[in-house]
């Protein structure tokens, strides 16, 4: 027994009957065009393909076996007459179609009222039909779509029914020619229906015109049928889902057109094969379009679906022709399969086939009657249930009725529910906005109470720190004040402590100056009333009044210690400058000073810078030679203006000023002066180391130079206009203590002038010795006797020993050496030579350094002595100085008598204190040769006691 055979689970019990079914699993597009909202709504579908079962009867030679019995029926009716049971050797099988028909009990008539007319009346009124004839070749296919010459098929029966020639029906035998020959005797009757009949041959994949060149005849209304039956037929192009250029038969006489589609259906391509003598190779395709109402119906005669081996056909193209057949059959079946399993993709584009026949599908309007033919022979029931397979799957395809949209139709409790889940679920949306705004709402407040919180803490910041900005600015401002205040005070007392000074110097100026007057009148009783017309009488009356303080005494004993200066200037005493005294050759001592005073003036004149100092040379070797000549020419001048006034340090033998003086050169005046000085020098000798009394006196006087300065003011060798800032030092040392020690040495009193002149020799060192032994014979012990032995020296008898230490005999020109003193060059300073200086051989750098101070400027005073005269010397210590000879200084330019003092500047650092509001009080005491006299200025605070000392250098 055959299993049963799968059905649809609504199917049509009758082919006309359309009940609805359930939805199928299977979902497509083409089923699901709408779907229903509700799922539990029960879906309004249609099944589109009826699948009708068409049974041929056994072939003659089957029924009539004369040898045997005949050949039985596998198939059979089965059920309700929609089951079709095939039978086979072991069992049947049963497939439930929309109808079934048999040919033995039904012929074409029948079958096309039971199953087709019904369709072809829906296509009259509008609708779409599309008619397959599918089946095994041989199976009867054509036959019941041509019918034969007793049996019209289903396209002329269709023309008929549509065109209405057809009302009897009763000629169910008659073929096609029969019922055209019938059409023509009834005339028709379908005067209000007009159709157009195109017929397509679609055979190896093309699409074939087979009313293009057919000879066409009749009383048919035709469109462009070309007469003749020869012409090849024409090949049309698919455009989308239709044929383009295809031509059509035109007509509402359905026997006319009916002749004319049985006469093209003649050109289809027909090969006898082994299971058909007349098969047809191609697929044809009646499309019957009735215009007025729309309506369209379709018939596909499809190419046998057998198999090449049961088609028995041999030969590559017998081969790809069934190829190319089985092509459309295969794909027709895809698409059918592929509709019923509700895939999403349909291959209509497969075959030519398939895409005409996209819209009998796809079309809700349109209906699918597929009609299997079978065979009931034994040998096709694979071939039978093969195609009862494809037509039951067929069947399965179903496609939904258009349902109304939700807009259209909308079921109140369904709306009624939906509005209220909405509610809840717009409330819950409510709900969860209001929790959120109110979240936000607590977050603003609490960032706005935040916000409020860092304000006040930046308010309160900025109070505090206004706070400590007024409390710095305060303390700051205290601060201030307060050192203003120390500063203030400090300078204050360091302003009083000056001002005591100050005060304290001036009392002590004014008791000196005092004293001195005091002294100078004293003395001015005492002695000649030629000391009192000249201002050198009053130095002694100072002498005499510092004589007689107690203080001075004590201040002096105070720097009694300071043997070595008092040995510095004994040293140099003899060894610096020595100007010859020259005093007027008639007047005792008016001539005397007359001359000294023109010697000072012609020095002056002749010496501004270079009296003893030589002008600057360079360190060229012929500058220096140059110079030295210079100097030596210079010398020998000085020494000629001293021979004629003053004269220099030479022999008395060799002065010839001897000569000059007749009358005056007497041996006994001569011997009487030497031994005068000779006696001076004695007592300078013994009063050398009460010379440190005497700088304390000058100390107290305020330095020398102020005594001389006040001197000078008074001193009647002041005369004319002739500037005596630009004396020379030295002169005005001897100028200054010779009105000092009232000392006016007449002519009378004195050796002879000529011998005087030029024997006279009395340096600067003498005179200050003279002073120095004056004033330490004031002071000491041995004032009176030193007093007196001055006094023979300046009135008539001059000292012995100083006289013989004064001899040209003791003075050797070898002894004397030229000192060229010259800075160090650097930067700052050009290194030139300065100035010329005549020392004894046996003098000390410390000796040369205090000749050097005198005529050098008070800023330039500190310096250092290189020994090799080199700036790349080694600089002599201090200390050293003293134990330092001059010649040990390098030669300059191989003159023995000549070397060279190479000065290195020490540089001092001054620092002014910041906190003294007022402007220094410098020290520019008339030290140098350039410095005006008027100009008395306190030496600096911080330096008073230096200044003193080197004002005492002297
Ligand atoms: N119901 C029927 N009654 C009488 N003869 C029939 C019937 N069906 C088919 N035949 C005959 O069988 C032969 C084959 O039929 P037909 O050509 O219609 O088969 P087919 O399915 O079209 O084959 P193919 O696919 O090869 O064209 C024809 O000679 C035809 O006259």
């Amino acid at each position: 027994m055959a299993p049963p055979t799968p059905s649809p689970r609504s199917a049509p019990t009758t082919p006309h009957h359309h009940s609805k079914a359930t939805p199928t699993p299977h979902h497509s597009k083409h089923r699901l065009h709408f779907p229903s909202p509700n799922p539990k709504a029960p879906a309004a579908t249609d099944h589109p393909v009826e699948v009708i079962g068409l049974i041929r009867n056994l072939p003659a030679d089957l029924r009539k076996d004369e040898d045997g019995p005949a050949a039985c029926s596998v198939l059979e009716i089965s059920g309700d007459g929609r089951s079709l049971r095939v039978r086979a050797d072991v069992g049947y099988r049963d497939f439930t179609l929309d109808g079934v028909s048999m040919s033995e009990h039904e012929d074409l008539e029948a079958f096309y009222r039971r199953f087709v007319a019904s369709r072809v009346e829906g296509v009259r009124l509008g609708a779409k039909c599309t008619i397959i004839m599918y089946g095994p070749t041989g199976s009867g296919k054509s036959h019941a779509t041509f019918g034969c010459p007793k049996q019209p098929g289903i396209v002329y029966r269709a023309l008929r029914d549509i065109l209405g020639e057809g009302r009897d029906g009763s000629d169910g035998s008659s073929t096609g020619a029969a019922a055209s020959a019938n059409d023509d005797e009834d005339g028709g009757f379908g005067p209000g229906f007009f159709v157009h009949v195109a017929v397509l041959e679609i055979y190896n994949e093309e699409i074939y015109d087979l009313l293009s060149g057919a000879s066409i005849g009749g009383a048919g209304h035709t469109v462009g049928l070309p007469k003749g039956n020869s012409t090849p037929k024409v090949r049309l192009e698919v455009l989308g889902k239709r044929v383009k250029n295809a031509r059509y038969i035109s007509g509402n006489e359905a026997g006319k057109i009916t002749r004319e589609v049985a006469k093209v259906e003649k050109r289809r391509i027909v090969k006898s094969t082994r299971c058909n003598e007349r098969s047809s190779r191609s697929h044809c395709m009646i499309i019957l379009d009735v215009p007025s109402v729309g309506g369209r119906l379709m018939l596909v005669d499809m190419a046998g679906s057998e198999n090449i081996e049961a088609a028995g056909q041999t030969g590559l193209e017998a081969k790809m022709q069934t190829a190319k057949i089985n092509q459309g059959n295969i794909a027709l079946k895809r698409v059918v399969e592929s509709i019923a399993n509700g895939d999403s993709h349909v291959p209509f584009r497969d075959s030519k086939l398939t895409m005409l026949l996209q819209d009998s599908f796809e079309d809700d309007k349109s209906k699918i009657l597929m009609i299997l033919c079978a065979s009931p022979d034994p040998k096709e029931t694979h071939k039978t249930i093969s195609t009862l397979e494809y037509g039951a799957k067929a069947k399965c395809i179903i496609r939904v009725t258009r349902m109304p949209t939700p807009k259209e139709k909308v079921d109140p409790e369904e709306s009624s529910l939906l509005l209220k889940s909405r509610i809840v679920a717009m409330n819950q949306v409510m709900y969860k906005l209001q929790m959120e705004n109110k979240l936000k709402e607590k977050e603003c407040d609490d960032a706005r109470k935040e916000l409020l919180q860092k304000d006040a803490e930046l308010a309160k910041l900025g109070a505090r720190l206004q706070l400590i900005e007024e409390r710095e600015s305060e303390v700051e401002e205290a601060e201030i004040n307060l050192t203003v205040d120390e500063r203030t005070k400090t300078l204050k007392l360091e302003l009083m402590k000056m001002e005591e000074i100050m005060l304290q110097q001036q009392a002590e100026l004014t008791m000196l100056k005092r004293r001195l007057e005091e002294v100078e009148l004293g003395r001015g009783k005492a002695g000649e009333d030629t000391l009192h017309d000249m201002d050198g009488g009053r130095f002694m009356k100072r002498l005499e009044t510092y004589a007689g303080d107690p203080g001075m005494v004590k201040s002096m004993d105070l720097d009694m210690g300071d043997q070595q200066d008092s040995y510095d200037v004994k040293e140099i005493r003899e060894d610096s400058y020595r100007h010859i005294i020259s005093y007027p050759k008639q007047s005792p001592l008016d001539a005397c000073l007359s001359d000294f005073e023109e010697d000072a003036d012609s020095s002056v004149l002749r010496f501004p810078e270079k009296v003893s100092l030589s002008t600057v040379f360079e360190g060229d070797e012929e500058d220096i030679e140059s110079t030295e000549d210079e100097v030596d020419k210079e010398v020998v001048e000085e020494n000629m203006s001293h021979a004629r006034g003053i004269g220099c340090l030479m022999p008395f033998e060799d002065s010839g000023l001897n000569d000059d003086h007749d009358g005056c050169g007497s041996d006994s005046k001569k011997k009487q002066v030497g031994a005068e000085i000779n006696s001076i020098k004695n007592t300078i000798d013994a009063i050398s180391a009460r010379r440190t009394c005497v700088q304390n006196i000058f100390r107290l006087c305020g330095n020398h130079r102020e005594l001389s300065q006040q001197v000078k003011v008074s001193s009647p060798l002041k005369r004319g206009n002739q500037d005596e800032n630009r004396r020379p030092s030295s002169l005005m040392l001897g100028e200054e203590y010779e009105s000092k020690l009232g000392l006016r040495l007449e002519q009378s009193q004195l050796a002879p002038q000529g011998k005087l002149l030029s024997e006279s020799i009395v340096t600067e060192s003498a005179v200050s010795t003279l002073l120095v032994t004056f004033a330490s014979l004031e002071l000491g012990d041995e004032q009176k006797s030193a007093d007196q032995r001055l006094k023979r020296c300046v009135s008539s008898e001059p000292p012995k020993d100083l006289m013989e230490n004064c001899s040209p005999g003791k003075v050797d020109a070898d002894d004397i050496v030229n000192i060229y003193v010259k800075w160090e060059a650097s930067k700052e300073i050009s290194g030139s030579l300065i100035r010329k200086l005549k020392v004894l051989r046996d003098s000390t750098l410390a000796d040369l350094r205090k000749l050097i101070d005198i005529n050098l400027e008070e800023d330039n005073k500190k310096f250092t002595f290189l020994l090799l005269g080199d700036p790349s010397g080694a600089p002599v210590a201090k200390e050293k100085e003293a134990r330092t000879r001059v010649n040990e200084l390098p030669i300059c330019n191989n003159q023995l008598n000549g070397r060279v003092a190479c000065l290195r500047p020490v540089k001092k650092a001054v620092q002014k204190p910041d906190h003294v509001p007022f402007g220094s009080l410098e020290n520019t005491l008339p030290l140098g040769l350039n410095s005006p006299p008027s100009q008395v200025v306190l030496p600096k605070v911080s330096q008073i006691n230096t200044n003193y000392v080197t004002g005492l250098q002297v």
